[in-house]
């Protein structure tokens, strides 16, 4: 069967074009292209050989899935509101995920939280009103750099921006930052829990997909460590609640946290305490290593592209002239901008956009397909950004592509560069995102040269873990600049 053993009695048939597909092995299917190495990779080679590039049927033991890897398919499905739910891992059901943004069923649960977190952490006013925060968190990055390249010689990157991204999520979702120096206890756990909760989301786990093989196969405990790992999320959150509530007065002001935000809710749209946890929970998930490993990935290019980095040093240089780098400094240079959407285009932070979403009825596309209600359906923006027919010189890391030709939004509306996915599930901090990775790529800049470290060459190899990050940790070396903003 096309498609294989989940497309069997003609499932992939059902419109007037039938979807093509690999038959993949009995009970497995293709479950051994997600399992091990580089998905994103495999299935654009598989859709390729198969000229599936429009869609390609596969299946994941028992669940029938797609994947589009062109831009035209892919809208249809993102923006499709059949495709507004999302398929639910084992572990993020058992992490209370559920409950959250992310993995809420499309209705009117999710709307709410759609609408409190638009309207309170992700709106314009409130991510200005955070801007101080984001100062904060580069200053003590800054010194940490500043203070491993004299002693070391050298500069190892990622955890200096783990670091920055927690205090900086933690700072907006729960009003705390931690300082290494004095809270290494707590800042330890808190590390700890994010890793533990990472790990489990991103573990591949086989009764995802073959719900039998539960009962006696599970090589990472899954089941086991959430059950574990729930508790201690349940503590630390609620004593931050309790903090809150303790604090007093429930008037919200812009650059209020979101605890704040959440307590202040009456009447329909207040939330209970699990949820609570839940959606706060979600925020440091989501918010943390995403916008690390993109500005990892923007610093690597850039080492190894020495003529871009000079050139953004110049365009940065007559744009501070004397002025402090701020958020709206940063919003008006245009070769930044191309940077970090160059940076979005080789190497999206989810090449499969993370999550899947779900059919929920037959939903018929332009091309005569018919994708059946309760397919996983899955976009592979890694082969969309990396097709010639889509991007000349795909491989190239050109960021002029964006300057000297039309210019792309990459925030949904655009599919040829959707690295935030699109429609209404579309990711809701893709603002506070790109205005994060571009303060602090900005500044960076500005403060050090960064050039490549002899003992450790730049080495764009890849992992793909919850988001795809870069194998062996960027190390470079930091020369100060003499600047005082
Ligand atoms: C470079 C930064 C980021 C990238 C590349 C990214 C990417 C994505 C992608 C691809 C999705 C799935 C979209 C879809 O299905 O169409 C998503 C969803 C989501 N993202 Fe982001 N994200 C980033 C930053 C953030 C930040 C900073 C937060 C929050 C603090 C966040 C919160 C979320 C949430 C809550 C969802 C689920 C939305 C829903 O299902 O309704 N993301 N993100």
């Amino acid at each position: 069967v096309g498609g294989g053993i989940a497309w069997k009695n003609g499932r992939n048939k059902k419109g007037k074009t039938p979807i093509p597909g690999p038959h993949g092995l009995p009970i497995f299917g293709s479950l051994f292209v997600l399992s091990r190495g580089l998905a994103h990779r495999s299935l654009a080679s598989m859709a390729q050989t198969r000229a599936a590039t429009q869609l390609m049927a596969f299946s994941l033991g028992s669940t029938p899935a797609v994947v589009a890897s062109d831009p035209h398919t892919a809208r249809e499905i993102l923006t499709s509101p059949h495709f507004a739910n999302r398929p639910i891992k084992q572990s993020a059901k058992s992490l209370m995920f559920s409950r959250a943004i992310g993995f809420a069923p499309n209705g009117t649960y999710w709307r709410l939280l759609r609408k409190i977190s638009s309207s309170h952490l992700f709106s314009p006013r409130r991510i200005l009103a955070h801007e101080p925060g984001r100062q904060l968190d580069f200053a003590v990055m800054l010194r940490n750099i500043a203070s491993e390249q004299k002693l070391s010689g050298s500069v190892s990157l990622r955890k200096h921006l783990q670091l920055a991204a927690l205090n900086n999520i933690m700072g907006s979702v729960f009003g705390k930052r931690y300082d290494p120096a004095q809270d290494s206890g707590e800042l330890e756990e808190l590390r700890e829990m994010v890793k533990e909760g990472f790990d489990l989301l991103g573990a591949f786990n086989w009764s995802d997909y073959i719900p039998w093989l539960s009962y006696f196969y599970d090589p990472f405990r899954v089941v086991e460590r959430c059950e574990a790992l729930v508790p201690r999320v349940r503590k630390l959150v609620r004593v931050i609640i309790e903090e809150h509530k303790l604090s007093g007065s429930r008037k919200v002001s812009d650059n209020a946290d979101f605890v704040d935000v959440l307590l202040s809710l009456e009447g329909e749209e207040k939330l209970n305490e699990d949820d609570m946890v839940a959606v706060l929970w979600e925020m440091i998930f989501r918010g943390t290593d995403t916008t690390a490993l993109l500005t990892e990935w923007v610093m690597a290019e850039l080492v190894l592209h020495q003529e871009i980095q000079t050139k953004l040093r110049e365009e940065l240089k007559s744009a501070v002239a004397g002025n402090t780098l701020t958020d709206a400094v940063v919003a008006k240079l245009p070769y930044l901008q191309a940077v970090i959407k160059e940076t979005l285009r080789v190497h999206p932070p989810g090449p499969l956009l993370s999550w899947a979403r779900l059919a929920t009825s037959d939903v018929q596309l332009s091309n005569g397909m018919v994708i059946p209600a309760n397919t996983t359906a899955m976009v592979n923006m890694w082969a969309i950004t990396h097709d010639s027919h889509v991007w000349e010189e795909p491989h190239v890391f050109k960021p002029e592509r964006f300057t000297e030709g039309a210019d792309v939004d990459v925030r949904g509306g655009d599919l040829r560069l959707a690295p935030f996915g699109a429609g209404r599930r579309v990711c809701p901090g893709k603002n506070l995102g790109l205005v994060t990775v571009g303060l602090w790529v900005a500044k960076l800049v500005h403060h050090f040269e960064w050039g490549p470290d002899g003992d450790h060459t730049v080495d764009l190899s890849e992992v793909l873990k919850l988001s795809c990050e870069m194998k062996h940790p960027l190390s470079a070396v930091a020369s100060p600049r003499n600047v005082v903003f």
